[in-house]
């Protein structure tokens, strides 16, 4: 629910309102124009979800849903991701049944859907959009990997599908001596360059525009990939760790994270739905575990692999260039 002004969210929908709650269950129905037969239920189910707590007949966000679904707190806000997973994603999960016996993909093209990251990013609503939910995606990993990998011995990191920076700036923001470069396709260069100024980050954080099928990686000591790899087949995914093992210095580091899979296959329930949903945007997508990836990074030629839990389902696999490579 959202912080600024009354229904909150710089003019967001009414359902995001009331940030600054505590408020009545009167107040509430008529703000979020929500039917008296469905507002008890519907702001009751959101305290057993643990998303408010109620009082009496007074309700207020609970203090996580605070930090993360606040429209107000675009740093923290994570409700990006949710509107995507509802909208867009939603849909294709209707379809469930036919991906799973033609394993045809189920975007609707006729709705404007496309799985090329170039259409999506010529409507500049669907590119916003996207970027939000990108933000959100990536600020589990990013809150773990800022203190779960030794930055000291390291001076510059380029983020290979960067979207907007998220991860460079908490990084950044956290390791003083650090410089990064965001690498991502041209469009979303102005809300990189936006988001590292807020940030106060212009004079060490640079994007390099580029596209990872035609282009060099930039060079840097760390070279991330963040909810890249589960996007494309397994050509892509050893072209992308070859083109990194080239950019990177001997002695440089190459850090995967992702929703990576459990080596059982049966506790990360939403690095498996990852790899059903991805699939359904692109047939030969998959999402991937620890020990997958670091037989690729092998093949790659790094060395010293290994995987480490971030946060949630999220982990990371690392990989070192040999220094005399
Ligand atoms: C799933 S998003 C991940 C964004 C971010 N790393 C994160 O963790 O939230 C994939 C990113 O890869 C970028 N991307 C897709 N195709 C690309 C290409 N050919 N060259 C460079 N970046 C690309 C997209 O623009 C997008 O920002």
């Amino acid at each position: 629910m959202g912080g600024e002004g009354p229904l909150g969210g710089r003019g967001a929908r009414p359902l995001h309102g009331a940030g600054r709650g505590p408020h009545a269950l009167d107040e509430l129905t008529a703000r979020l124009e929500l039917h008296p037969r469905a507002a008890r239920n519907f702001l009751d189910t959101l305290v057993a979800l643990r998303f408010l707590d109620r009082e009496g007949v007074h309700y207020r966000n609970t203090p996580v849903a605070s930090i993360f679904l606040d429209r107000g707190k675009p740093e923290t806000d994570v409700t990006g991701l949710l509107e995507i997973a509802g909208t867009w994603w939603y849909d294709s999960w209707r379809n469930l049944t036919k991906a799973l016996r033609t394993g045809e993909p189920q975007i609707d093209v006729t709705a404007g859907e496309s799985n090329s990251f170039e259409a999506l990013y010529a409507d500049p609503q669907r590119m916003e959009k996207f970027q939000r939910a990108m933000h959100g995606a990536s600020l589990g990993a990013t809150l773990a990997l800022v203190d779960e990998f030794p930055w000291s011995k390291y001076r510059t990191v380029a983020d290979i599908g960067s979207a907007s920076g998220t991860m460079l700036r908490g990084l950044l923001g956290r390791h003083a001596h650090l410089r990064g470069v965001g690498f991502d396709l041209p469009p979303l260069a102005p809300a990189f360059h936006r988001a590292a100024a807020r940030a106060g980050l212009s004079d060490r954080l640079t994007f390099s525009a580029g596209d990872f099928f035609t282009d060099p990686l930039p060079s840097a000591d760390v070279l991330s990939f963040g909810h890249i790899l589960h996007d494309w087949d397994l050509t892509t995914k050893r072209m992308l760790l070859a083109k990194a093992f080239d950019a990177l210095p001997p002695g440089g580091a190459v850090i995967v994270y992702d929703a990576m899979i459990d080596p059982g296959r049966s506790e990360n329930v939403f690095g498996l739905l990852l790899s059903l949903h991805v699939m359904m945007e692109n047939p030969k997508a998959f999402a991937y575990t620890g020990a997958e990836c670091l037989g690729w990074l092998a093949d790659a030629g790094f060395c010293d692999g290994c995987v480490a839990h971030l946060s949630g389902p999220e982990s990371m696999a690392i990989g070192f260039k040999p220094s005399t490579a």
